[in-house]
């Protein structure tokens, strides 16, 4: 089982301790869910996992050895460009080739098929729904390969019907992978996952 440890992890802006000697140690594959108060620091801490900032001190262990995917709160997609062309774009800034290879084929082809979006792949982005977007955006964070998923409410703008098919497909597609969730909901929003609390820096198991 390979792990993700936090260890001691602090984070400052100006003199407001937003992570303080945080101790942590995700498992995958898992999921976890992170709650907490606006502004409690659960989008810092994402970051510092993907090593999109540095912390204060203290560091984060395993995350090099393995590939992180993130979707951001506001994950852009080029409306005026197909389906295959915004994941193309998203490769190519992995792939040392640059080009649409048969690998990205295979993959593209696989991923879109998971999320149940084989047959929008040559559609304008401008073309397609709400949910069918987030099935999209979703689909960008496999075209990465990653080990590791971090998500920031990546339900926040859905309806309830459309949130819980995502959520079933993230529970399929991404069941063997480390996930870890931002989300506001009080109740959990995979079945399965560990719920956390984030709270004067730190992290706590959260009782349901
Ligand atoms: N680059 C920055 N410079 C200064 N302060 C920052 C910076 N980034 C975040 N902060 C502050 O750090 C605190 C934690 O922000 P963060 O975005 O991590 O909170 P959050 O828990 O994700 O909030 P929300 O639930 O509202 O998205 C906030 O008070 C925020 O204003």
């Amino acid at each position: 089982m390979k792990t993700l440890q936090l260890v001691g992890l602090t984070k400052k802006f100006g003199e407001k301790h937003i992570l303080n000697q945080l101790d942590f140690e995700f498992h995958s594959p898992s999921r976890y869910i992170i709650h907490g108060e606006s502004g409690s620091g659960k989008t810092t801490l994402l970051n510092l996992i993907a090593g999109y900032d540095n912390p204060d001190s203290g560091r984060v262990e395993g995350g090099g050895a393995l590939n992180v995917g993130y979707l951001f709160q506001d994950e852009m997609l080029f409306s005026n460009l197909t389906v295959r062309e915004n994941l193309f774009i998203k490769y190519a800034s992995f792939s040392p080739y640059h080009q649409a290879d048969s690998h990205f084929e295979a993959l593209i082809t696989r991923t879109l098929h998971d999320f149940n979006i084989l047959d929008l792949i040559d559609r304008k982005v401008s073309m397609l729904s709400g949910g069918e977007k987030q099935r999209v955006q979703l689909a960008s964070i496999l075209i990465s390969e990653p080990d590791i998923i971090l998500m920031d409410e990546p339900t926040s703008k859905l309806d309830k019907k459309n949130k819980e098919q995502i959520i079933k497909t993230i529970e399929t597609v991404f069941k063997d992978k480390l996930i870890i969730v931002v989300s506001h909901e009080s109740n959990p929003l995979l079945e399965g996952g560990m719920d956390l609390r984030l709270e004067n820096g730190r992290l706590y198991h959260e009782k349901c």
